[in-house]
């Protein structure tokens, strides 16, 4: 489990991290989503030890990364996939970590193997990796010492589509093994397809957290009509409130209350599901919409 407390981080007068409290719990792949300079890495880099806290706790499985015996063996960290030494080779690096950690030797190979590296890939020196190798190779030295926790910002960034899909493959059966999982990310779908829970981070303060199940259960229906201006009178007129979606509305309310409003008003509906599918970004926006550069389009 990995438990971070009343977290504060300031640089001078700037606050990067605001008291922030999460858990993300053994068996499940926490998401931490949040628009850039959230504070997500500097919250990660207290979690395993490399910036200081200036108040509040970070651990991992009850202890601060800096009192774990072993951490490589508590903890699989993977926060900068460049950070690795670019004129060693992937082998090297991982027989590195594998002597560090006082694994056996055959560790270094099947390591290799769980990331789809070929033995010729491995004997490549890293400044030849692209962006998708560094993170597979990456993601092998977090896994080297099978930790029962993994730390992870941004992991699938570089991957093509086939790695995204084994990315998620890899650390859906980590937690179903057991694992705790918690990994940030800006790729909204790529979360909203692994993660079990979300933590929401804006301006270094958690705007929203919970399973997704539980955060995306207000995300209301999707509804499409021919007729949008009667579907939407309808739906209004019955209290429901609705906004615009996929040439559609969103209407806050199940599927079986607009699907009688609109056959009530004698509306042909071309579609009727619930809205989750576009919720997350919705959400992801309407939540961080006072702390996007951006702000966010009407
Ligand atoms: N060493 C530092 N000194 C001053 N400010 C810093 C330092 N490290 C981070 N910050 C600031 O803290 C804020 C949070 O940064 P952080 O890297 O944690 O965001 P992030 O959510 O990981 O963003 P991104 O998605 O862009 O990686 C940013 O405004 C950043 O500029």
């Amino acid at each position: 489990m990995i438990r971070v407390e009343n977290l504060t981080r300031t640089y001078g007068s700037f606050t990067a991290v605001d008291d922030v409290s999460f858990v993300a719990r053994s068996g499940r792949v926490t998401g931490f989503l949040g628009p850039n300079g959230a504070g997500k890495s500097t919250t990660m880099r207290v979690l395993v030890g490399l910036t200081p806290a200036t108040s509040g706790t970070a651990t991992v499985a009850g202890r601060r990364f800096v009192d774990l015996p072993n951490p490589g063996r508590e903890v699989g960290v993977l926060l900068d996939a460049s950070a690795q030494h670019a004129g060693r080779t992937g082998r090297e690096i991982l027989t590195l970590a594998q002597r560090t950690l006082g694994l056996p030797a055959d560790r270094v190979d099947a390591m290799l193997e769980r990331v789809s590296l070929t033995p010729e890939e491995s004997r490549r020196r890293v400044r030849h990796y692209s962006l998708g190798m560094r993170q597979r190779l990456g993601i092998a030295v977090a896994l080297i010492g099978d930790p029962a926790s993994l730390i992870l910002d941004e992991p699938a960034n570089g991957l093509d589509p086939a790695g995204i899909r084994w990315m998620r493959d890899l650390l859906r059966g980590y937690a179903d093994a057991g694992g705790t999982v918690l990994l940030s990310s800006h790729l909204l779908h790529e979360i909203e397809v692994v993660a079990d829970d979300l933590v929401v981070i804006g301006n270094g303060r958690i705007v929203a957290s919970g399973t997704k199940a539980e955060l995306l259960a207000g995300s209301g229906t999707l509804v499409r009509a021919r007729d949008l201006d009667a579907l939407g009178r309808a739906l209004t007129e019955s209290a429901v409130t609705v906004s615009p979606l996929d040439g559609g509305f969103r209407a806050e309310a199940d599927a079986e209350l607009v699907g009688k409003v609109a056959h009530a008003a004698g509306v042909p509906l071309l579609e009727l599901r619930a809205a989750d599918g576009a919720g997350l970004e919705e959400m992801f926006l309407e939540l961080t919409a006072t702390t996007q550069r951006e702000g966010v389009a009407a």
